[in-house]
C-alpha cells in the first residue's frame, strides 16, 4: 500500500522530461513516470509540486461491500486491439472513493503508465486543480464541465499518449457513458471512475449506474454511519434544500446506514423500526450479526431518551427556563431522537392552556436549528396524533395573532406548492393533503388562496424518470442540430414520433424548451427555423405552454449570459401566437406561473403582449427573424398556408379533387396537412358548401391525409371556434355535426371529443 510519507515524497518531485506538452499538461493534471527516473519507479508530475495534508483516519481502510470483476467475462473481440478497461468505484460520501481513486492512479503511475485525472468543475469545495479526499489527500487534476472536451483541451497528441484516466465526482458528468465507452473501447485507455451511485434520496445519481454494463470491475465502498457507527451505504442531507445537486461536505451531508433494515430509508433510528439485518439481503454479512446487539442497545437508548425527555419537558413547563432545557437536551447527546422531544413537547402543550402552548412555541424556536435540526422538527410534528389539525391550528393562531403576516403565510404555502412534486416522492398523497390544507386555511380566512399559484389535481408536468428525460434531452439536441443542418421538418417529425412513445406531453415540452434554448445564441436563420419548426410540429398547446414556462423559468440563468434574452424570448412567444401555435389566452396561463412584475417571466410576457398589440404586429412578428427558414428555402409556414388557401379556393371554384390532392402532396409537408383539414372545414362551415368535404374524403381515402392530421385539423378548429362564431353564429352546432360525421366514417376515433361552449383546449382531445 502507498504510505502517506511515500506519497509525499512522490509528490514533491517536479519537472518532467516527459514529452507531453508541458503547459497543457500542467493545466490538465497529467503526470507520468519520468523516463530517466523510471528505474526507481518514481513518478514525476508534470505540474508544480503539491503537498498532501492528512489528518488521522477516522476509520481503518475498509474492504468494499462488493467488488465485481468482470473482465474475464469479456470477449476478446469486444474491445479494440489496444484493449481499454473501465473500473468503477461507487458508494456514499465519505466512503473513500477519492482515496481509492488516488491510490489506484498512484499505483498505475508507479507502474510506468501515464495518467491524468479529471473532476467535475461543479465540485467547488476545493481548488479546481486538485481532487481532495475528506481527510486531505490530494492529487492534481483538471476540472471540466464535460468529459467530451477533455481530448481537445488536453491536446490530441497528449491525449493519445495517456494510458490511464481517473474521473472523480463522476455523477456530475452527463456524457460519462459516451466518454468511457469511447476512451476504453476505441482509444484503449484504462478509465477509473469514482462517483456517487445514489443521491441524498437514494435515487440513481447522474450516469454513474449507466456505465456498470461497460465496467470491468465495480467496487462499492461504504462509510461509517454517523449515527450508529454501522456500515453506511447512503448519504443523508442535513439541510432542507431539495435540488439533486448541492455541493457540500460534512456541513451538508453525513453517511448513514439507513437504519430500519437495509432496504428502508427515512426511518432513521425509529423506535418502531429497529435495525435488524436480513440474512436474505445480498449485502448480508454474517460477521455483522454482532450488530444485532447494537439494535437492542439502540432500543434501550431510546427508552432512556424517552424517559428523560418526559422529565425535561415537565421541568420546562414548571420553570420556564429555555437555556437550561436546551442544555439538558444537548447533554442527552442523542440528537437522532430529538424528533421525539418535539413530539412530546407539542403534544403535552396541546393538552395544557395557552401559556404552555406559548412556552412550547418559544422553546421550539430557540432550539430550532441550534439544537434540533429541521428534519427532526418536521419528523416530530408528523408523529403527532392529528398532526395536520394541530399544525394548522398553530398556523391559524400565529396568523390571527399577527405573529406571521399574510404575505409570509402566502409565501410559505407558495413554497409548499413549488416543492409538492418532490414531496410526493416520499408522501404520495402530498398534493391532495396540501390542497385540503389550502382550502381549509382559505375557508377559515387566514390564507388568501387567490394569491397562490394554482395547484392542479395532478402534477402539471408528470414527473418523468430523470434518466428518460436526460436521454431525451440529448436526443432532442441532436435532432435539433441535425435540423439546423438539413432543414428537414419531416425528419424531425418522424424522429419525435419514434421517441414520443410515452410521456409525450412532457417530452414535447422538453423539446420546445431545448429548441428555443439552443437557438438563443444563434443567428436569425436558426431562430426563424425554430419558429417554423414549432409551428409545423403542431404540438398540443398545453405542451407548448409547459415548454415556454420551463424555458422562462430557466431564463434567470440564461439572462446572465445574454442581455437580450427577454427580447428574444418575448419574440418567440409573440411569434408562437402569430403562428397560432399558442392562443392569446395561453399567455395569461404562462403569466400565472410567474409572480412579481420584476421577474424575467413577467417581463417576457409583458413584452410579448406589447409586441402583439403594436400596429401591423402580425406582419412584423412574422418577419422578425427575416423569414424563409423552413424546409424549403423561402417557404415559411405563412407561405405554405397561403398556398393551401389558394389551392382550396381553386378547387372550390370548380377544380378537380385529384388535381387538388396532387398539389397538396407536392407541397411536401405531410406533417402540415392539418392546415388543409382546418381550412377546408372552415369553408364547409362558413359557406355551407360540402365540396371541400369531398376533398377531405378523397384525401383521407387516398392516404394523403392521415387520421393524425385529421385529428389535429379538427382539434385546431375546435380551439378557434369562438373566432369563427363571430361570422357564423351556428359554427359550434355545425362543427359538432361534422365531428360526429367524421367519427362515423372513421376519420376521427372515439377519443376525439368536443364539449359544447367550452374552452377548446380542454374539450377537444387531440391525439
Ligand atoms: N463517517 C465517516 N465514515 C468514513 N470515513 C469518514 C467519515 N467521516 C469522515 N471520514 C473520512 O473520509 C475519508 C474518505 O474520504 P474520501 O476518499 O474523500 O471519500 P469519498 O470520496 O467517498 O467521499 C475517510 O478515510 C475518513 O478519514
Ligand atoms: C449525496 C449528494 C451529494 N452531492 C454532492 C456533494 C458533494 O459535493 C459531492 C460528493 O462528494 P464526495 O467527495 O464524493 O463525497 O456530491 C450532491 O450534489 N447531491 C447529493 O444528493
Amino acid at each position: 500500500m502507498l504510505t502517506i510519507s511515500r506519497m509525499k515524497s512522490l509528490m514533491s518531485l517536479s519537472a518532467s522530461p516527459f514529452s507531453l506538452h508541458r503547459s497543457k499538461a500542467i493545466r490538465f493534471g497529467v503526470f507520468s513516470l519520468a523516463s530517466e527516473s523510471s528505474s526507481n519507479l518514481i513518478p514525476t508530475f508534470l505540474q508544480s509540486p503539491i503537498s498532501i495534508h492528512t489528518k488521522p483516519r477516522l476509520i481503518p481502510p475498509k474492504s468494499p461491500i462488493f467488488s465485481i470483476h468482470n473482465r474475464s467475462l469479456q470477449s476478446e473481440s469486444s474491445r479494440s486491439s489496444s484493449d481499454g478497461e473501465i473500473h468503477v468505484i461507487v458508494g456514499p460520501m465519505f466512503a473513500g472513493k477519492t482515496t481509492t481513486l488516488i491510490r489506484r492512479i498512484q499505483s498505475e503511475s508507479e507502474n510506468g503508465r501515464s495518467v491524468a485525472i479529471i473532476k467535475s468543475n461543479k465540485d467547488t469545495r476545493y481548488r479546481l486543480d486538485s481532487i481532495v479526499t475528506h481527510d486531505g489527500m490530494k492529487l492534481p487534476c483538471s476540472a471540466l464541465a464535460n468529459l467530451s472536451s477533455f481530448r481537445q483541451k488536453l491536446g490530441p497528441d497528449a491525449y493519445d499518449k495517456l494510458d490511464v484516466i481517473g474521473i472523480d465526482e463522476a455523477q456530475f458528468f452527463d456524457d460519462l457513458y459516451d466518454f468511457c465507452r469511447k476512451a476504453a473501447d476505441h482509444d484503449g485507455k484504462t478509465i477509473i471512475v469514482a462517483g456517487l451511485d445514489g443521491d441524498y434520496l437514494r435515487r440513481s445519481f447522474g450516469s454513474v449506474l449507466h456505465i456498470i454494463p461497460l465496467a470491468d470491475s465495480v467496487t462499492k465502498l461504504t462509510a461509517r454511519c454517523e449515527i450508529c457507527g454501522n456500515r453506511a451505504f447512503f448519504t443523508l442531507r442535513k439541510t432542507e434544500e431539495i435540488q439533486t445537486e448541492l455541493i457540500g461536505g460534512a456541513d451538508v451531508y453525513m453517511p448513514v446506514c439507513g437504519s430500519g433494515g437495509k432496504g428502508t430509508w427515512g426511518g432513521l433510528m425509529d423506535s418502531d423500526d429497529c435495525s435488524i439485518l436480513d440474512p436474505n439481503d445480498p449485502n448480508y454479512d454474517s460477521s455483522e450479526d454482532c450488530e444485532n446487539s447494537s439494535a437492542i442497545r439502540k432500543t434501550a437508548d431510546f427508552d432512556e431518551f424517552r424517559k428523560k425527555t418526559t422529565i425535561i419537558v415537565e421541568e420546562y413547563f414548571a420553570n420556564d427556563d429555555v437555556v437550561s432545557t436546551a442544555n439538558e437536551l444537548r447533554e442527552l447527546g442523542m440528537p437522532v431522537y430529538n424528533y421525539y422531544f418535539v413530539k412530546k413537547l407539542v403534544s403535552t402543550a396541546m393538552d395544557r392552556n395557552d401559556k404552555e402552548k406559548e412556552m412550547a412555541g418559544v422553546l421550539l424556536s430557540a432550539l430550532y436549528a441550534n439544537i434540533i435540526d429541521s428534519q427532526q422538527v418536521y419528523r416530530g410534528f408528523t408523529k403527532l396524533p392529528q398532526a395536520e389539525g394541530l399544525l394548522l391550528d398553530l398556523l391559524k393562531e400565529a396568523a390571527e395573532e399577527g405573529l406571521i403576516n399574510t404575505s409570509q403565510i402566502s409565501k410559505g404555502f407558495g413554497r409548499m406548492i413549488d416543492m409538492v412534486d418532490d414531496l410526493s416522492l416520499d408522501i404520495p398523497n402530498a398534493r391532495a393533503m396540501l390542497r385540503s390544507l389550502i382550502s381549509k386555511a382559505a375557508s377559515e380566512g387566514w390564507l388568501c388562496a387567490s394569491s397562490l399559484k394554482s395547484l392542479s389535481v395532478a402534477p402539471v408536468k408528470p414527473s418523468l424518470e430523470d434518466s428518460v428525460a436526460k436521454i431525451f434531452k440529448l436526443k432532442a439536441q441532436s435532432i435539433i442540430q441535425e435540423y439546423f443542418l438539413t432543414g428537414d421538418i419531416l425528419e424531425v417529425s418522424s424522429c419525435l414520433e419514434s421517441e414520443n412513445t410515452t410521456c409525450s406531453a412532457e417530452l414535447n415540452a422538453i423539446f420546445v424548451k431545448r429548441l428555443i434554448t439552443l437557438v438563443m445564441d444563434r443567428k436569425n436563420r436558426e431562430k426563424e427555423m425554430a419558429s417554423v419548426l414549432l409551428s409545423s410540429l403542431c404540438f398540443p398547446a398545453d405542451d407548448i405552454v409547459n415548454g415556454f414556462t420551463m424555458l422562462i423559468e430557466s431564463a434567470d440563468d440564461t439572462a446572465l449570459d445574454n442581455p437580450v434574452v427577454v427580447e428574444d424570448l418575448a419574440m418567440f412567444v409573440a411569434r408562437a401566437v402569430v403562428d397560432e401555435v399558442l392562443a392569446p389566452q395561453h399567455l395569461e396561463e404562462i403569466a400565472t406561473q410567474f409572480s412579481g412584475p420584476d421577474s424575467i417571466g413577467s417581463k417576457v410576457l409583458q413584452m410579448a403582449k406589447s409586441l402583439l398589440k403594436a400596429r401591423l404586429s402580425g406582419e412584423r412578428i412574422l418577419r422578425c427573424w427575416g423569414g424563409g427558414g423552413s424546409s424549403k428555402p423561402g417557404w415559411a409556414v405563412e407561405d405554405v398556408k397561403e398556398k393551401i388557401e389558394k389551392l382550396l379556393e381553386e378547387y372550390e371554384s370548380g377544380g378537380d379533387a385529384r388535381e387538388a390532392c396532387r398539389c397538396i402532396k407536392e407541397l411536401g409537408m405531410p406533417f402540415f396537412h392539418h392546415e388543409v383539414v382546418k381550412k377546408a372545414l372552415v369553408t364547409v362551415i362558413e359557406k355551407k358548401n360540402d365540396k371541400l368535404w369531398s376533398l377531405l374524403d378523397k384525401g383521407f381515402s387516398s392516404g394523403l391525409i392521415t387520421m393524425y392530421q385529421m385529428t389535429k385539423g379538427f382539434g385546431r378548429l375546435g380551439d378557434s371556434l369562438d373566432d369563427l362564431a363571430l361570422d357564423v353564429p351556428d359554427a359550434e352546432k355545425q362543427f359538432i355535426h361534422y365531428v360526429d360525421k367524421a367519427r362515423t366514417i372513421g376519420w376521427l376515433d372515439n377519443s376525439f371529443t368536443f364539449n359544447k361552449s367550452g374552452d377548446g383546449k380542454e374539450n377537444v382531445i387531440c391525439l
